[in-house]
């Protein structure tokens, strides 16, 4: 089996929208400061692109949860691979993610980042797939709708690969013989 890439949205049309979602935040945002949660790694590239282009003072902090591992399928299973370094009491807080899928993930981690105190708490994604949701999760900020396929690109890997693809793409299989 090999893999082959199929575009689904152009780097064109990903750094048009992600201007877009930066420029409401700083809106919403006006006379605040944003602690930015990138959730690694898929949300790195993302939280870059959007952090850059936000016009409020931002903070910055990282957190590594794991529930799809090298699978096209969700564990089941959140595990926290890394910790924020800093405390959220009394923060504006921003969770920026990949993309949203079954749920599981941001339902798990929004409740644990509540336990700490956060002023506000919010959610801003590249993607969300709302086909596929098991777990509700309440979605502040999206950049796309997309249908149930498997994308890779901007962060998003396919057994840790093609997540430094610029355009966000389908991942379609191919039998060699
Ligand atoms: O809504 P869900 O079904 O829970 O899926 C979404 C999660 O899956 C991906 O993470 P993954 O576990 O693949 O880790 P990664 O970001 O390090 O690739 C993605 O970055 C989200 O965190
Ligand atoms: O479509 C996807 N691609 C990559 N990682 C993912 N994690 C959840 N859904 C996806």
């Amino acid at each position: 089996m090999s893999e082959k890439i199929k575009v689904l949205l152009s780097e064109e049309e990903v750094d048009a929208r992600i201007k877009q979602i930066a420029a409401q935040i700083s809106r919403d945002y006006a006379g605040r400061e944003i602690h930015l949660i990138c959730v690694l790694k898929g949300g790195v590239f993302f939280t870059c692109e959007l952090a850059k282009r936000i016009t409020v003072p931002v903070s910055l902090d990282f957190m590594s949860v794991s529930s799809y591992g090298d699978d096209t399928k969700s564990s089941g299973v959140v595990k926290i691979v890394k910790d924020l370094d800093q405390p959220l009491i009394g923060k504006d807080v921003l969770i920026v993610e990949d993309i949203i899928d079954s749920g599981r993930t941001l339902s798990y981690l929004i409740e644990i980042l509540k336990g700490r105190n956060p002023n506000s708490i919010r959610l801003c994604t590249l993607l969300d797939k709302p086909e596929r949701r098991v777990k509700d999760v309440k979605v502040d900020y999206c950049c796309f709708n997309i249908p149930d396929e498997f994308v890779v690109g901007y962060g998003l890997d396919y057994a840790q690969k093609y997540r430094n693809l610029p355009f966000i793409g389908v991942v379609e299989l191919e039998n060699q013989d």
